[in-house]
C-alpha cells in the first residue's frame, strides 16, 4: 500500500525579494522518519481555497507551529501591536481545514501554532505575551543560536490521567516538553477538552470532545526529536497510524469521509 498523506498548511514568507508558501523541515521529516506518511504542504491562500477537494486527497492533516500569531479578529479581538507577526493566508487556508477534518472524521494533529488554530476554529480565544501576566512561566522560545538548543526539551507538562493524549503518549503524569510560544489557549473552545497542563496553568494539550477521529492539539513540538523522544514517537505513531486506518477504509469504501 502506497504512503498515505497527510496535508501541511504552509506559512507565507518573504524570502529572496519573493513570496513562498514554506513549512519548517522537522515537520515533513518526522511525518516520514515516525509517522511513515508523505506530506503535501498546502498553499496559503487568503481567498479560493478548495478545503474540501483538498480534504479529498489526503489522508490527515498536521498543522505545523510558525513564529507569526492568529489574527485577533478571529477570534472576536481588536489587533494590537504585541499580537503579530501576522499571516492572514495561513489562517485562511488552516482554519477551515481544521473544522472539515473535524466533521469529516479524518485523523488531526495541531502543533503550537496548530493548537491556537484549533481552538480558534472551534470558538475559543488566545491569550498574547503571556509571560507578561502574573504567575506565569515565559514559554518563549529561547534566545539562543543552535535550533537544538531552541527546541530542547525543559519544561514538565502534567497529562491527564486517561486522556486521548494520554493514550497517544502512551503515559499520563508529568512529561519534559518542549516551549516556543508567547500566545496560549485563553478561553477554550466549548469543543475541547483540556488534558495537559503546565505548572503555572498554560494548556499544553487538548483533545477534540466526541470526535470521529484522531483530534488532538499540542502546545509543544513533538515534530522536532520525534525519532528520539519517546513521548514524542509515541504520538507521532499513534498519528500515523490514525492515518493508515482512514486510508484503508477510504481505499476500501473508495469513498473519502
Ligand atoms: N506564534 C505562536 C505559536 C508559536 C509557535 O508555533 N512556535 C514555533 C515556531 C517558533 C519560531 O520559529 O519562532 C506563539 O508565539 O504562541
Amino acid at each position: 500500500m502506497p504512503k498515505p498523506i497527510v496535508a501541511l498548511p504552509a506559512d507565507i514568507r518573504q524570502l529572496d525579494g519573493a513570496i513562498w508558501h514554506a513549512s519548517p523541515n522537522q515537520y515533513v521529516q518526522a511525518a516520514l522518519k515516525v509517522a511513515d506518511v508523505m506530506t503535501f504542504i498546502i498553499p496559503a491562500f487568503e481567498e479560493g481555497n478548495e478545503t474540501d477537494a483538498i480534504l479529498d486527497r489526503v489522508d490527515g492533516v498536521l498543522v505545523s507551529g510558525s513564529a507569526t500569531n492568529v489574527h485577533p479578529s478571529l477570534y472576536g479581538k481588536q489587533a494590537t501591536d504585541g499580537d503579530g507577526p501576522f499571516d492572514p493566508a495561513r489562517d485562511a487556508t488552516s482554519l477551515p481545514l481544521i473544522r472539515r477534518a473535524i466533521d469529516r472524521g479524518i485523523p488531526l494533529l495541531a502543533i503550537c501554532r496548530g493548537i491556537q488554530e484549533l481552538n480558534v476554529a472551534l470558538g475559543g480565544t488566545l491569550a498574547s505575551e503571556i509571560q507578561d501576566q502574573p504567575g506565569i512561566w515565559d514559554h518563549r522560545k529561547p534566545d539562543v543560536k543552535e535550533r537544538d538548543d531552541m527546541y530542547a526539551i525543559r519544561q514538565p507538562v502534567f497529562v491527564a490521567e486517561g486522556s486521548c493524549i494520554a493514550n497517544y503518549l502512551g503515559l499520563a503524569g508529568e512529561v519534559q516538553v518542549n516551549s516556543l510560544h508567547r500566545q496560549a489557549i485563553a478561553e477554550t473552545a466549548p469543543r475541547l477538552k483540556v488534558e495537559a497542563t503546565a505548572e503555572d496553568g498554560t494548556v499544553e494539550a487538548v483533545s477534540v470532545i466526541d470526535a470521529k477521529n484522531f483530534a488532538v492539539g499540542v502546545q509543544w513540538h513533538p515534530e522536532y526529536w520525534a525519532e528520539t523522544d519517546a513521548p514524542s514517537r509515541a504520538l507521532f505513531h499513534a498519528f500515523g497510524e490514525a492515518v493508515r486506518a482512514y486510508a484503508a477504509r477510504k481505499a476500501i469504501t473508495n469513498v473519502a469521509a
